[in-house]
């Protein structure tokens, strides 16, 4: 992966963060209400950073983080060496070739996911969020899942906390998406906040 990357990465989910949530008010509401009652709950209330706990608690959070990156597809195709040769519906892959695997193809696919292209956080409902799966591989799987998937998780619900307990923002221009193939927003994303 190249590494110069690694800092679009973070920046393009927070985008699609911000554009996902405003355009769902039902969305913005339930985060409201999850990160108020954080908020309410707290009994030192000298208290300025999130807990550990809270971090931990914050569910619907971390069902919309998953749903926008399944709909990013922000890393189009990860790698695999094929160590020996396999049989996959009649056809053999043979030990040494390299495969690409396409998370967006799985990430789309109606068999796996309900009207795939709508954001939808409640699909994640009592589903695995934590770990990479066959259906959802936005930070890869297995021995080689994404070495920053946690942290950037951790910045996102904390982007997510302070935006919908202390901002309001509205989109001024822009926000259209491309894929070709990694998510783009060719005319900017504008907001004021
Ligand atoms: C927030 C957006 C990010 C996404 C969606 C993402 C996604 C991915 C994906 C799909 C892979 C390939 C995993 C595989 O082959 O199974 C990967 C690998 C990797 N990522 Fe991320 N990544 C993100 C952010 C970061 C950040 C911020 C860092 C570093 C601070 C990072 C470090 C790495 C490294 C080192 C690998 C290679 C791991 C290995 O081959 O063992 N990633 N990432």
């Amino acid at each position: 992966m190249c590494y110069s990357y690694l800092f679009l990465l973070p920046s393009k989910l927070l985008q699609l963060l911000v554009k996902n949530v405003g355009e769902h008010p039902k969305v913005l509401e339930e985060l409201a209400k999850e990160h108020e009652a954080i908020l309410r709950n707290r009994k030192n209330t000298d208290q300025s950073g999130i807990t550990w706990q809270e971090y931990k608690s914050m569910t619907f959070t971390r069902m919309v983080i998953n749903e926008t990156v399944r709909l990013a597809n922000i890393v189009p195709g990860i790698f695999r060496k094929v160590l020996k040769d396999v049989e996959i519906k009649g056809y053999t892959i043979p030990a040494g070739w390299i495969v690409m695997v396409c998370p967006p193809a799985v990430h789309m696919d109606r068999e796996e996911y309900d009207d795939p292209f709508v954001f939808n956080p409640w699909r994640w409902q009592g589903q695995e969020l934590n770990a990479g799966s066959k259906t959802f591989m936005g930070f890869g799987r297995g021995s080689r899942l994404c070495a920053g998937a946690e942290f950037s998780k951790l910045q996102m619900t904390i982007f997510l906390h302070y935006l919908v307990t202390k901002y309001r923002w509205r989109v001024i221009k822009g926000g259209d998406i491309t894929r070709i193939p990694a998510v783009m927003f060719p005319n900017d994303f504008h907001i004021h906040i």
